[in-house]
C-alpha cells in the first residue's frame, strides 16, 4: 500500500519539481513538455514508458504533435505519493541526460 503525502512532504516535492503544477482537484502534478517535433516527443513518450513499466508506476498523458502533457497521482493512495515524486525526478533525469 501507498500512501498519501503528507502536506509539508507535498510542499517539499512542489518546491523541488520547480516546473511541476500541482492539480489539486486530483491531488496531482503534471507539467507540459515541448519538443522540436512529433519524432522527438513520440522518443521521449517511449523512454517514459519503459521507466514507468519498471517502477510499475504509471503516467496519464496525451501527445499532440510536439507537446508531450503528463499528470501524475497515485490511484491506489487516492492522490499524490513518493512514487510520482520520483517519477517526475526520474522524467528530468531524462531530460538532463541528453
Ligand atoms: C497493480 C499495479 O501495481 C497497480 O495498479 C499500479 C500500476 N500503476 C500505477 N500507476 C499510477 N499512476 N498509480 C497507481 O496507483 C498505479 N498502480
Amino acid at each position: 500500500m501507498v500512501d498519501q503525502l503528507s502536506d509539508k512532504a507535498r510542499q517539499n516535492a512542489l518546491a523541488e519539481l520547480g516546473a511541476w503544477i500541482h492539480n489539486a482537484e486530483r491531488d496531482a502534478i503534471s507539467r507540459r513538455f515541448t519538443f522540436a517535433d512529433f519524432s522527438e516527443a513520440f522518443a521521449f513518450m517511449a523512454r517514459v514508458a519503459l521507466l514507468a513499466e519498471k517502477a510499475d508506476h504509471h503516467p496519464e498523458w496525451s501527445n499532440v504533435y510536439n507537446r508531450v502533457d503528463i499528470l501524475l497521482t497515485t490511484h491506489d493512495a487516492g492522490g499524490l505519493s513518493q512514487r510520482d515524486v520520483q517519477m517526475a525526478r526520474d522524467i528530468e533525469a531524462l531530460l538532463s541526460s541528453d
